[in-house]
């Protein structure tokens, strides 16, 4: 690996420019332990847009992806400081309704987990643990949230099947259409098609250029044809720190920093 200059830094600045954000964090720092996996970050997400998070392995990227709805919480030597706003509310304090919160913070995770359920039951059971629906609407959000997860057509006829019995990339789709059926309003994706064949990989990625613009996604991606293909912004991570923030057209053709052009041309990590 060249001899980089690991202090510089291109870090878009959203709010400056005026782009409506989704959620942001403030000097956000994370430690398993006495390790320090993520060391002050402070970073936009831009509102109905994609973000892709890319970095060497172990650089930090789904620790971050992770503390934005506090799934570390599950973690007990992770420690989590700094501020993770969304709508005014500080997503990291001790104040803050993590239940509630996961309903507009929502997660896919880099394996599909489907419920051991009907495909309908394992939409429908997320759903009533937030509020009871008459039938009528239960099948309704079903139907909605199949449909905008590219599933609905495939599945229609046998929603009392178990979910289990899916091909992967049908349970991944499951698992989106499972998310989206909260209405959340972001979205986090943890390498959500690295476990998927070539053809479900780029029907799960047309799902999301179809909703990103009633979504937020960040996604957390080791492939850079896919980060190229679907974000609008990419953060390049290493060392738990963020490196280079900016428009993915730009970060794919002329980023700022040689250690990203290095990274995304395939020279190091
Ligand atoms: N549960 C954990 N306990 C202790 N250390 C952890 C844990 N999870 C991650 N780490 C450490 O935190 C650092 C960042 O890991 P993380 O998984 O966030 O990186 P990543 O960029 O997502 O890597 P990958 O691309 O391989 O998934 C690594 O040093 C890793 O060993």
């Amino acid at each position: 690996m060249a001899d980089y200059d690991w202090s510089q830094r291109n870090i878009l600045d959203l709010a400056g420019m005026g782009k409506e954000i989704a959620l942001h964090t403030e000097d956000l720092h994370v430690y398993y332990a006495q390790n320090e996996s993520i060391k002050g970050v402070d970073m936009a997400f831009e509102k109905n847009k994609i973000t892709a998070l890319i970095g060497p392995s172990g650089s930090g990227k789904s620790t971050y992806l992770r503390s934005l709805n506090r799934m570390n919480d599950t973690i007990q030597i992770a420690n989590v400081t700094g501020k993770i706003m969304y709508k005014d509310v500080d997503v990291n304090s001790d104040q803050a309704d993590v239940y509630e919160m996961r309903k507009y913070i929502g997660m896919v995770f880099q394996r599909p987990n489907p419920f051991s359920k009907s495909i309908y039951d394992n939409i429908a059971f997320a759903v009533n643990r937030h509020g009871k629906k008459t039938k009528a609407e239960m099948d309704e959000i079903v139907e909605t949230s199949l449909r905008q997860a590219s599933l609905w057509e495939q599945v229609k006829d046998e929603l009392n099947k178990s979910a289990l019995a899916l091909s992967g990339g049908q349970a991944q789709r499951l698992c989106i259409a499972r998310a989206l059926a909260m209405k959340p309003d972001i979205l986090l994706l943890d390498e959500p098609a690295s476990a998927l064949d070539p053809i479900s990989t780029s029907t799960v990625e047309e799902t999301l250029l179809n909703l990103k613009d009633q979504y937020t996604f960040i996604i957390v991606t080791h492939n850079m044809q896919q980060a190229a293909r679907i974000s609008d912004y990419t953060a390049f991570f290493y060392s738990g720190d963020l490196i280079e923030y900016d428009e993915t057209k730009k970060i794919f053709t002329r980023p700022k920093l040689q250690a990203t052009e290095d990274y995304i041309s395939g020279h190091f990590g």
